[in-house]
């Protein structure tokens, strides 16, 4: 039987913590604030905005939108990121991405002041997830993949973990995160030979292709869990993972399904981290 790791009791397992925490802050007068920054209406910007509201509400932390036209001048967004960086009020920022291609990624990434990088997007936090150091934070979703596997208590440590994806937003600290752990990494990616015969090997299978039920029959096995970083559309229009999850289900010790998996827990994370900017803000103050 294959072992559904469902987000819901993750996130309100997390969001039980945060709140009390949120609370504990508030009672010193500091409430933990969020600032969103969306380009355009691009309909997987508005989900996770969505999604990510709703953790901000359930954990205790206030979100501040700065919302702006697909065509907005690079100059306009540079100085709201700058005024997001300088303003005390506010702990984090999550800029939706990826950004229109007129706007310069890297020079807003550069402009926001690492403490408040709560999506771990500056090359500061980066820096955090490759040296182990408590700088800055990790990319949400790559750390969502570590809570998630200790919020179901299954061993990292010693174990074979097959990264399929090197992107900076995943793949890359997912890997690091995980050899943190003490697992034994592989990252694989389009060049990669044989990639079925190594997920096969691996214990612990964190996929962020981008690519529709890429990892399909011949890729399993049954000491096997699976988390579905993945988020496509199928041929019927329904969101789906990068694993197809009918083949899987009866091989794999267990899966993180898309939907339903890991997607809501990584704006839970980013609840979380507001929270730990804004203790540390406190912090540095005192
Ligand atoms: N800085 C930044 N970080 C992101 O992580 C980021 C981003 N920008 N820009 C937009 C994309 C898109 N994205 C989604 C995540 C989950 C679902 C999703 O559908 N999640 C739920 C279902 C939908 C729901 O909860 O309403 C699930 O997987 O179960 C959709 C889209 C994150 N993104």
């Amino acid at each position: 039987m294959t072992r559904i790791l469902k987000g819901k009791p993750v996130i309100d397992s997390l969001n039980t913590h945060l709140k009390s925490e949120s609370e504990g802050l508030r009672s010193r007068g500091l409430v933990p604030v969020l600032a969103i920054v969306r380009v355009g209406e691009n309909a997987d910007d508005v989900t996770y905005e969505r999604s990510a509201e709703k953790c901000c509400a359930a954990a205790g932390v206030e979100v501040k939108k700065y919302l702006f036209a697909a065509d907005v001048r690079e100059e306009e967004i540079l100085s709201a990121v700058r005024a997001i960086s300088v303003d005390k009020n506010i702990h984090g920022a999550l800029i939706l991405r990826p950004l229109p291609p007129h706007i310069d990624d890297r020079a807003l990434c550069r402009a926001l002041a690492p403490e408040k990088d709560v999506d771990g997007i500056t090359e500061y936090s980066m820096a955090g997830v490759y040296s182990d150091k408590r700088v800055g934070f990790s990319p949400c979703t790559a750390e969502a993949c570590i809570d998630m596997l200790k919020h179901y208590n299954i061993e990292i440590a010693g174990r074979r973990a097959v990264v399929v994806g090197r992107s900076f937003v995943v793949g890359k600290p997912a890997a690091m995160m995980l050899l943190r752990e003490n697992a034994t990494v592989t990252i694989c990616h389009t060049k990669t030979k044989e990639l079925a015969a190594l997920c096969r090997e691996a214990e612990i299978l964190v996929v962020a292709t981008g690519h529709a039920k890429l990892i399909t029959e011949g890729f399993f096995s049954p000491r096997q869990t699976i988390i579905d970083v993945g988020i496509n559309v199928d041929e019927e229009g329904k969101l789906c993972g990068d694993v197809d999850r009918e083949k899987a289900e009866g091989i794999v010790s267990a899966i993180a399904p898309v939907p339903g998996g890991i997607g809501r827990v990584t704006t839970a994370v980013l609840a979380k981290h507001v929270i730990e900017a804004c203790k540390r803000s406190a912090l540095k103050e005192t």
